[in-house]
């Protein structure tokens, strides 16, 4: 089966406001220069790139609630952000948001849910990424983005784009899972939300985890959303991120999920965040990035 190939709409955004160290605003740079642009014509796309969002500076902005680090500038980005994904998808193109840092899929997620009666949402991440003000160890929002689409947190993030929730539990799962905080856990259970633990994938491997996961996200949706942080993978495969945690997806694991999202052909938007070339090997990480990407989309050894 040849698989639909829509216009491919590349967005950056820049932002590292979100998470606890430097860098990652150099990760769509990284990405590009990894020829992502190059190797998806390859595949016989048509891409246009429209560069990177207006992201400020740390240093040219004050920390005012140090449990919602940059809300103000990052809320804002996000909702330009999310009027950008939403024009792209109206234009009749597939948005690929390169981060930064993983606070941006607040906006992303918000374009894409704005066409959607019930968009479906597959979270690859070391972490849950489900805490609010309450629960944060941090304050960096870059822990927070999936609570707020579940519409968790502050006014100002969950009402990106002036609606919320813009996913329901039943259509959200999270791979790769291995780094919850207590409040994480909480709402988890509370939700319901499936989870695939590094445990779980140990147990029944990707290939079953992923029959399950594409299951949950389709069932009644009409569209799906690829949230893909890079520090799901092992930091052996994916060292330049800036929360690294041990046992991660391997890169053929991360690589086969993807072949099976392309060979269902459900995805409708995707975004590949928090790769930081400062903390990488030779650009390693935004390489294995554009490798999934191009799996993603349909890329295939015959
Ligand atoms: N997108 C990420 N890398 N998130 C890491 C979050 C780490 C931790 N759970 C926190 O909330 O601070
Ligand atoms: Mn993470
Ligand atoms: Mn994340």
């Amino acid at each position: 089966m040849v698989m639909e190939k829509k216009p491919v709409t590349v967005i950056g955004v820049p932002m590292d406001l979100g998470a606890g160290r430097r860098g990652v605003d150099m990760g769509p740079s990284a990405i590009r220069y990894a020829m992502l642009k190059e190797k998806l014509i390859q595949l016989g796309y048509e891409v246009e790139d429209v560069g990177n969002l207006h992201v400020p500076t740390p240093e040219t902005h004050q920390v005012v609630d140090p449990r919602l680090k940059y809300l103000k500038e990052i809320a804002s980005v996000c909702e330009t952000l999310g009027r950008t994904v939403s024009e792209t998808v109206e234009r009749g193109r597939f948005p690929l948001v390169l981060g930064g840092d993983h606070s941006i899929a607040i906006g992303t997620i918000a374009g894409a849910a704005k066409h959607r009666k019930r968009l479906g949402l597959i979270w690859f991440d070391a972490h849950g990424d489900l805490n609010t003000r309450e629960t944060t160890p941090s304050g960096n929002i870059h822990g927070m983005p999936l609570a707020v689409s579940l519409g968790y947190g502050h006014p100002d993030l969950v009402n990106c784009l002036g609606f919320t929730p813009k996913v329901q539990p039943e259509n959200v799962v999270l791979i790769g899972i291995r780094d919850l905080d207590e409040g994480e856990r909480k709402l988890i259970r509370q939700l319901g939300i499936r989870v695939f633990t590094m445990h779980d994938i140990d147990r029944l491997g990707m290939g079953a985890v992923m029959e399950e996961a594409l299951e949950i996200v389709t069932r009644g949706t009409d569209g799906v959303h690829l949230s893909l942080d890079l520090d799901g993978l092992d930091p052996k495969d994916a060292p330049g991120v800036g929360t690294p945690v041990e046992g991660g997806l391997t890169y053929r694991e991360s690589h086969l999920a993807m072949e099976m999202l392309a060979e269902a052909n459900v995805l409708t938007s995707a975004e590949f965040v928090e790769v930081n070339p400062i903390l990488d090997n030779g650009n390693r990480t935004a390489k294995v990035a554009v490798a999934l990407i191009e799996s993603a989309l349909g890329k295939q050894v015959i």
